[in-house]
């Protein structure tokens, strides 16, 4: 939470004269009768005495500034740090430090040279931004007004802002916004919004260069996996402002993105998919939404005691390094078979009006090394970032562009090892559990069979919370899905999308 104090804040610290300065020149600082030597550092430190030596960081605590008469007012964001010894990320307090420079030429040259320092950042000042009033708790148009828009208007971004109106309405509008016109797409949502941005993005017959407009995420839903997994990559919290200021600050990563195909239909997924166990418990357990977040502990512990086993394999190109799991294979091609799109799914067709979507990345997978792990499974777990949500750290290994996904695997388990493990999905200590099969896969294909237990009744497939695939038998099989319960082949496209991270 970010809170606006009366007074500036800035950091204390040891005399440091050895940096070259960019300019240098006598100010007043708040107001002060007393003049101090105010200094712009080439590393982008603003730093005066005034007692002992006070710092900013211009690239992570400055928003923008603003010619004020005679003043200049800086905005600013400074994370404070309570307890010993300064450890850790504390709360950030907004602030005006406003300092009057001694001639009108010393403020155009302190103008002209903040202004280049900040220009030199490659900061977003112009950005579309959708904001789901639907997602999670239906806070999002309350955290957008009193959270997201205050500091965004103070680092000067210009904003369009988009309310999604449905299910879709996020694809629909990034397949042919003009994304030459922003700095990046920015989501106040959960996850469903990034990923239907991805979705819409590699819909486009410029999809090459769309998918290069940087996406912001602000955890605003039920699941903010993306949004805890950049945030916790650097110590941070997963809290709103930090989402923000990180938007603000412009720095950018890349993300793999995967591609799920089925006969001619594809999803691309940035999360991850689930079959088996988490499948059937983050789907089935809609039906008791009214319990609140209990609904998750409840249905998986009755998942636990009555436990289903699912018959099927997994064949997958081991990365580097994890080629002892299962057995030699070859890759069993051919029979990817149609997927069954009703034509109000997220995924995408391989052909727009246009001409050619994204077609996944190019790779010769026959050529490739595969092997087999045969089924029953419990679980089999396919991860691209480390959180599926705030409070499930899935994958501890997995990174955000290292081109493979982590492949966690559940096969005999007793149940009460079974509870201890899931138990453990906080901290990501599940993986460790001799029960739990980990490693990391360039490409799988997955063929999901029916339950061991009753061999007319099939499962579900999630990807990223929306179900992918629904098998004879399963939780609202009458419902159509985008794909058939049947082969389906996943591969990454290593750094494709791009993503505002912390640092
Ligand atoms: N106006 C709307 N009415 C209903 N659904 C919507 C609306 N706008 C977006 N959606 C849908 O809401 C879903 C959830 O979106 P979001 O990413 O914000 O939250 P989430 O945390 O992933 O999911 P949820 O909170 O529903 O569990 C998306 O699939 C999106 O298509």
């Amino acid at each position: 939470m970010i809170e606006p104090r009366p007074t500036p804040v800035s950091k204390m610290v040891q005399p440091d004269d050895t940096r070259p300065a960019i300019f240098s020149d006598p100010v007043t600082v708040n107001g002060s009768s007393s003049a101090t030597t105010l200094s712009l550092l080439a590393d982008g430190t603003l730093c005066w005495p005034d007692g002992g030596q006070r710092t900013l960081t211009i690239d992570k605590e400055v928003l923008a500034f603003v010619a004020d008469g005679p003043n200049i007012r800086l905005k600013t964001a400074v994370e404070t740090h309570v307890g010993c010894c300064g450890s850790g990320r504390g709360t950030l307090t907004r602030n005006d430090l406003v300092f009057r420079p001694s001639s009108e030429e010393s403020h155009g040259l302190w103008c002209q040279k903040l202004g280049e320092f900040i220009d030199s950042l490659g900061r977003p000042k112009r950005l579309f931004v959708f904001v789901n009033p639907f997602g999670g708790k239906k806070a999002a148009t309350d955290i957008f007004r009193d959270q997201v828009k205050p500091l965004l208007e103070d680092a000067q971004v210009q904003l369009t802002v988009q309310e999604t109106k449905h299910q879709l309405h996020a694809k629909e509008v990034v397949s042919s916004l003009d994304v030459s016109k922003y700095d990046g797409i920015v989501c106040v949502s959960g996850d469903g919004i990034l990923v239907e941005v991805i979705n819409g993005l590699l819909q486009r017959d410029d999809w090459d260069t769309a998918i290069k407009t940087p996406i912001g995420v602000v955890p605003a839903g039920t699941g903010n996996g993306m949004a805890k997994s950049l945030l916790d990559s650097v110590g941070g919290t997963c809290a709103v402002a930090n989402a923000v200021l990180a938007i603000i600050r412009g720095h950018k990563r890349s993300l793999d993105v995967a591609t799920i195909k089925q006969g001619g239909i594809r999803y691309f997924s940035v999360l991850m998919l689930a079959w088996g166990l988490i499948a059937d418990i983050d789907i089935e357990s809609e039906e008791y939404r009214w319990m609140g977040s209990a609904r998750i502990d409840f249905y998986a512990l009755n998942r636990v005691f009555n436990l289903r086993h699912y018959t099927g394999c997994v064949h997958f190109v081991p990365a580097p390094g994890f080629d002892s799991y299962g057995e030699p294979s070859s890759y069993p091609a051919n029979s990817i078979s149609k997927g069954s799109n009703n034509g109000d799914q997220i995924g995408v067709e391989p052909f727009n009006s246009k001409g050619l979507c994204y077609q996944g990345p190019e790779i010769e997978l026959e050529n490739l090394s595969w092997r087999v792990l045969n089924g029953p499974f419990i679980s089999v777990w396919l991860h691209n970032v480390p959180w599926g949500a705030e409070s499930t750290m899935a994958a501890p290994d997995a990174k955000f562009s290292d081109g493979y996904l982590d492949l966690i695997i559940v096969k005999n388990c007793p149940k009460l090892q079974l509870l201890s493990l899931l138990s453990e999905l906080n901290t990501g200590g599940h993986v460790k559990s001799p029960y739990v099969i980990y490693l990391k896969v360039k490409a799988l294909i997955l063929e999901p069979g029916p339950r061991l237990e009753k061999k007319e009744k099939e499962g579900i497939i999630d990807v990223d919370g929306e179900v992918l695939a629904r098998g004879k038998g399963s939780y609202q099989c009458d419902k159509k899905a985008l794909m058939a319960y049947d082969k389906l082949q996943i591969t990454v496209d290593q750094g494709l999308a791009t993503l505002f991270t912390p640092v």
